[in-house]
């Protein structure tokens, strides 16, 4: 089995469990009553009306399964404030719990504090799972082609937008980038790090650039360092770059965000 199919399969566990303390008809009225998503798509989609950088997508992630833990984060709702007062343009929270050391409350937290879009990054493989990202407020959830029959990748994103979310679609090769678009994705991510390998792999951004249609949303993922990787990226066609382990580990997240939007 793959690190991938690992993750999965621990996701749908852990949301089966879950599920039996918070049944789905509850989960539902608990969405109904969440006000309306944010459309994070046409948001990531408008350029920056005051810099030539991309829009940043910050991430609250305590630990990864290639480097183990990163950063403590008691309070992501008050890192996440710091993101979004550098002008991250959404924030990305991890979820997953496992390998992660993530949780909705995070989420929950996350939302409660900002303004800008939230993305629900998890393993996302079944229905409930986007019901819970609605319900703790996300306007955004990841959906990872490499994880998910074409047929039922197509499935889970209409339902997501079904619920009003948008949707950010994980790609890392030509075949997935057709999966995405057979899914009418609007949202493209090309994550350089292969979540199969943990390896990273920034030229694939640029080769894989030139596959995104005009009006789809291209965001990079992983790797980011300093704002000269932001800035190749951007020069590489980027709308947006999502960015982890750089700003978890930063003493100063607001500055280190506004640094990384103008790079360009
Ligand atoms: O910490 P980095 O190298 O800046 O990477 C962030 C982000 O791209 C990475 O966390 C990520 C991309 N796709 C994922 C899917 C699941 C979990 C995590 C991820």
């Amino acid at each position: 089995m793959s690190v991938l199919d690992a993750l999965t399969a621990g996701a749908l566990e852990d949301a089966a469990r879950r599920r039996e303390s918070l049944p789905l008809e509850r989960l539902q009225a608990i969405a109904e009553r969440t006000p309306a998503p944010l459309d994070a798509a046409r948001i990531l989609g408008t350029p920056k009306a005051d810099s030539p950088g991309p829009h940043i997508i910050a991430e609250v992630k305590r630990a990864s399964p290639s480097k183990g833990p990163l950063a403590d984060i008691p309070e992501p709702a008050s890192l996440a404030a710091r993101y979004a007062a550098g002008g991250a343009s959404a924030i990305s929270v991890l979820t997953e719990e496992r390998r992660f050391l993530g949780s909705l409350d995070d989420l929950r937290a996350v939302r409660a504090a900002v303004s800008v879009p939230v993305l629900r990054k998890d393993f996302i493989a079944d229905e409930y799972q986007l019901l819970e990202a609605r319900a703790f407020g996300a306007d955004l959830v990841l959906l990872i082609a490499a994880s998910l029959e074409p047929a039922r990748l197509r499935q889970l994103h209409r339902e997501a937008e079904g619920l009003g979310l948008s949707v950010l679609v994980e790609v890392h090769d030509e075949r997935e980038i057709d999966a995405a678009l057979g899914a009418e994705a609007r949202i493209l991510g090309v994550n350089t790090r292969d979540l199969k390998t943990f390896a990273m792999h920034p030229e694939r951004f640029a080769e894989l650039r030139a596959r995104i249609p005009a009006g789809t949303v291209a965001v990079a993922e992983s790797g980011v360092r300093t704002a000269a990787d932001v800035a190749r990226y951007r020069q590489d066609g980027a709308d947006a770059v999502l960015v982890g382990e750089a700003l978890v580990t930063d003493g100063d997240p607001e500055s280190r965000v506004a640094e990384f939007g103008r790079a360009a």
